[in-house]
């Protein structure tokens, strides 16, 4: 509220006018006005109450004179004198009425003459009116009234007096307020235009006059002076500033321009686009030289033929990417023109900045290039999977591989033995699928993939005909074999890169994994029908053949056959000599067979030593006999494997259609019996299945089964046959033979269950049983008093190959606390000789326990000398065999002479077995033969009857 009158004069300033002059002359005015005004008005307040109080002061002097004028002339009742003094004291007065009121009332009445004047303003008569008032006074003389003398005053007289004046004074103080106003007006012009002098300093300045000073007038005010002057210090300034800030600019602009001539390749065109100038980077990335390019149109420098104009003039700024077909190729740039005006909407030159992106649409074009490739190897990928059969593969995979790098043409070869066959071809070489090549072949070309552009001399013939001019290749390598090439050839120089080589490595690999697949799928379907090792038939082919031949057999109401072979003892061979050799046996026994078939009998091999021969037309069974004769006899010959001879027989069993059966299942089950007929009967021969051979064969089956139990049940028991020592004539020690208690059968000889024990593994169990029986049976009669003997144990060749056999003999002989040196273990000549290396080993482990070694059946297998010098022997038992015709026989003579030479020469001691009578005896010692075991001196006897054995020890 306080502010209110001020707030009220601030909003008046804005309506104030702009100019400096009009403000000071407005608010000069205003001051001046308010000045005078206010001087005027107090002034003329003074002079009107002056005025009134003088005029009242005349009023009473006059009043009082003109009273004691007339004083006389009332006394005497001169109203003439009295009237003619009021008139003349009328004259020049302020008053306009004089008059006598005697004492009667009688009223004498002087009015001043009414003189036309300048009339003044009503309220300043009222005015004057309200200040002054009507003088009386009364006319006493000698004490006695005689009544008053009046005065009113002329107050429009007054007034006008009083108007007068106050026109006169503001006529006066108008005139000096114009004057002052005209004054002042003319010195503050004066003196601002100094002020407009900085305008000329400003042309000046923007006429490009910098160092120009506004001017000084000398009698311009010094705040002037002092504000013109600040104005050229600060012109000073700014052009210090401005100077150091261009040369800043400048500078900045100069590394800006230098950064970007480093960045960015530059040049700068005229008005019409026609290069003025380059920038290096413009030359060494375009490759074209500064004459190259100065002068031609910005639009048509580096373009390619026939390429769009991608710019024209004009004042918009230009973004895109252009293509530069510059001397070191093409070239992409990303590109900004931008127009420079010489004045709003005229275009002046043209700058213009590319940004060489080559690499990176380079990435680009790889990265799409790449997709389409992966595209490409996985739609291969899918065919290849999918696919059936390979030529169509092969077509897509030369398909894949030419779109993938874009050539012309692409083909997939075929490695061959002669030569180079085109499997399919793409593009071009479409036309040249099945086309052979001559040239390397085999693997002579498998080193040679990869980025190798050059062509291959054994394709030239083909690039001449159409027109390759480079290609790249890479091997198509099914695992360790090349299956052959697959090759992307161009038409015009091109050079393959490392990507183009992976790309083509993928379309291989998935080719070569499709051959794979394929080759497996055959090899499934060949394995699902014939036998990989020998390539001879499978038991599944073999019972088509079969039905085959009973179905013609049964149409013609022929006969037909089929044969069953096992090889004998070639488990033996496989365990001894490991399964290689059994395999190539296998193998030349296959051949061997195949060699006795006719034509069309189907040989087969049904697994392991099994072997079958399908007779399909059989007219009689003379014909199957001599076969079965033949097969024996091939079989019966040596085999040479791994640079020894091994002899493997054969047993053989033959059925016949439709007597021993009308369907191939049961004609093959019969065969397999009569095989083990033909087994029992002493192996090496063949038979035709007869009715009872059902009979044995289940009887064999039951036997294994019974045995599988008979060792829980405590079955086996051990005989023991004594050697006489030939030179004290005492026995010398026992061998321990093993017995089956059946509990129908009674007593079962070994030889009719010690296979089927080996067959099955049993053996292992019932030997190590064998073993803890001897070492109980010794403590036993250690217990009796008896002087034990050694006892010598058979071992099998299944125990031999145990992994820890002499750990666990040692672990059974030591439980049983028996002296190693009682014990004794034989093994035959075939064992020790199948794996000679094995067994040596076994035999010192066995031998550093303290425990005996002897080879039985000593001559039936074939001993090298070098071996049986290495083996820890301490015996040789002679092969019965040798003994029987003793001594009628001279060729058995001989041997055993040699044999006791041999062991003696090897200081070994040597047993004679199946001696049964006394002149074998005598020729035996006559040989010089250790000792003898046989009939002779005692039939294998349980261990009861020992004792006596030993009590009566010597022999007559
Ligand atoms: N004709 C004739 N034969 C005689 C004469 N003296 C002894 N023999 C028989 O010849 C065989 C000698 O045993 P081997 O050659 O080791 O031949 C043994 C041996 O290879 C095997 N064998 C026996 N017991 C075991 C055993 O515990 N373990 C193993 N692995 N094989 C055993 O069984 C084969 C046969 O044993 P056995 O039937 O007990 O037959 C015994 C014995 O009874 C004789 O003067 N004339």
């Amino acid at each position: 509220m306080t502010f209110s009158p001020l707030l009220r004069v601030m909003r008046i300033i804005p309506a104030l006018p702009r100019s400096l002059v009009g403000r000071v002359f407005t608010v000069f005015s205003l001051t001046l006005l308010l000045s005078m005004g206010t001087g005027l008005g107090l002034f003329y307040r003074y002079q009107f109450l002056q005025h009134i109080e003088e005029t009242q002061d005349t009023a009473l002097t006059l009043v009082e004179v003109a009273t004691q004028t007339i004083e006389d002339s009332v006394v005497i009742g001169d109203y003439d004198t009295v009237k003619r003094t009021l008139g003349k004291m009328l004259f020049q007065s302020p008053f306009k009425r004089a008059e006598f009121i005697d004492v009667g009332g009688g009223t004498i009445r002087v009015d001043a003459p009414r003189v036309t004047r300048a009339l003044a303003p009503r309220w300043l008569t009222a005015r004057i009116a309200a200040k002054l008032y009507d003088v009386n006074r009364i006319a006493n003389v000698g004490g006695k009234d005689y009544g008053v003398v009046r005065l009113q005053f002329d107050e429009e007289k007054l007034a006008a007096q009083v108007w007068s004046l106050v026109l006169e004074t503001a006529g006066v103080a108008f005139v000096v307020f114009v004057a002052s106003l005209v004054l002042m007006r003319t010195l503050v012009r004066r003196w601002l235009d100094n002020l407009g002098r900085l305008r000329s300093f400003e042309h000046d300045v923007a006429a490009g006059r910098v160092t120009a000073e506004a001017a000084l007038l000398a009698d311009a005010p010094t705040e002037i002076q002092e504000a013109i002057r600040a104005v050229n210090r600060s012109a000073a300034s700014l052009r210090d500033q401005f100077g150091q800030r261009i040369d800043s600019l400048m500078n900045s602009l100069m590394q800006h321009k230098s950064a970007m001539d480093q960045a960015a390749i530059v040049c700068e065109a005229d008005a019409a686009g026609a290069i003025t100038g380059v920038n290096d980077l413009f030359v060494t990335s375009s490759g074209f030289t500064r004459p190259d390019v100065v002068g031609q149109r910005l639009a048509d420098v580096g373009r390619p033929a026939g390429a769009r104009l991608p710019w024209q003039p004009s004042d918009r700024v230009w973004n895109g990417e252009v293509v530069i077909a510059g001397r070191h190729g093409r070239r992409h740039w990303y590109r900004t023109i931008v127009p420079m005006f010489a004045a709003p909407g005229t275009v002046e030159r043209y700058i213009c900045i590319d940004i060489d992106i080559t690499e990176r649409k380079e990435f680009e074009r790889t990265i799409v290039e790449n997709a389409q490739r992966q595209t490409l190897i996985a739609e291969l990928g899918r065919k290849a999977l999918a696919a059936n059969g390979l030529d169509d593969l092969f077509a897509d995979a030369a398909d894949a591989a030419a779109r993938g790098l874009g050539a012309a043409c692409a083909a997939l070869f075929e490695t061959g033995p002669d030569g180079m066959r085109v499997r399919a071809g793409a593009g071009r070489l479409a036309q040249s699928t099945g086309l052979q090549l001559a040239g390397p072949h085999g693997d002579a070309h498998v080193a040679a993939h990869g980025t190798d552009a050059a062509l291959r001399p054994w394709f030239a013939p083909l690039a001449a005909l159409h027109g390759i001019d480079t290609g790249i290749d890479t091997a198509i390598v099914c695992g360790e074999r090349t299956f052959g090439l697959l090759g992307v050839y161009a038409a015009r120089p091109r050079r393959f890169g490392a990507d183009d080589a992976n790309f083509l490595h993928g379309v291989a690999n998935i080719v070569a994994t499709a051959v794979e697949r394929q080759e497996a799928r055959n090899r499934l379907t060949y394995l699902a029908q014939y036998d990989p090792l020998t390539s001879l038939p499978n038991r599944r082919r073999l019972a088509h053949s079969l039905e085959d031949a009973i179905a013609a057999a049964a149409r013609a109401q022929g006969r037909a056959a089929v044969m069953f072979i096992d090889l004998d003892r070639f488990k033996n061979v496989n365990d001894m000599l490991g399964h290689g050799i059994g395999d190539q046996l296998l193998v030349q026994a296959a051949k061997r067979l195949s060699a006795c078939a006719r034509a069309d009998d189907v040989v087969a091999r049904l697994g392991g030593d099994e072997f079958a021969l399908v007779l399909p037309a059989l007219d009689d069974d003379g014909i199957a006999a001599g076969i079965g004769a033949r097969v024996i006899e091939a079989l019966a010959q040596p085999f040479y494997l791994a640079g020894q001879q091994l002899f493997v027989s054969a047993s053989v069993g033959i059925a016949t259609y439709p007597e021993n059966g009308r369907d191939a299942e049961t004609l093959l089950k019969n065969a397999d019996t009569a095989m083990y007929g033909a087994k029992n009967g002493g192996r090496n021969n063949y038979q035709f299945y007869v009715a009872e051979m059902h009979e044995n064969a289940t009887q064999r089956l039951q036997t294994e089964t019974q045995l599988r139990q008979a060792l829980e049940r405590g079955e086996f028991l051990l005989h023991y046959q004594p050697k006489l020592d030939l030179a004290t004539g005492t026995i010398s020690g026992f061998e321990a033979l093993l017995r089956w208690n059946h509990p129908q059968r009674g007593l079962v000889p070994p030889l009719e269950f010690i296979a089927i024990l080996e067959d099955t593994g049993l053996i292992l169990p019932v030997g190590e049983w064998v073993i803890g029986e001897v070492c109980r049976q010794l403590k036993a009669w250690q217990a009796q008093g008896m002087a034990v003997r050694p006892v010598a144990i058979n071992l099998s060749a299944r125990q031999l190959q145990q992994a820890d056999l002499a750990g666990a003999v040692e672990r059974i002989v030591a439980r049983a606390g028996v002296d190693p040196a009682l014990l004794e273990f034989e093994l035959t000549e075939s064992m020790l000789m199948a794996n000679p290396e094995a067994a040596v080993e076994i035999l010192a482990r066995i031998k550093a326990l303290g425990m005996r070694l002897s080879v039985d059946d000593f001559g039936t297998g074939y001993s090298s000398l070098a071996y049986l010098k290495r083996f820890p022997l301490d015996a040789l038992k002679i092969d019965r065999t040798f003994v029987r015709d003793l001594p009628d026989d001279p060729d058995d003579a001989a041997i055993t002479k040699a044999v006791i030479r041999l062991a003696h020469s090897l200081s070994l001691k040597v047993v004679a077995e199946g001696v049964e009578n006394v002149d074998q005896l005598r020729e035996l010692e006559q040989y010089g033969c250790d000792q003898i075991q046989g009939y002779y001196v005692s039939r294998p006897v349980p261990a009861q009857a020992c004792e006596a054995l030993l009590a009566g020890t010597a022999m007559a």
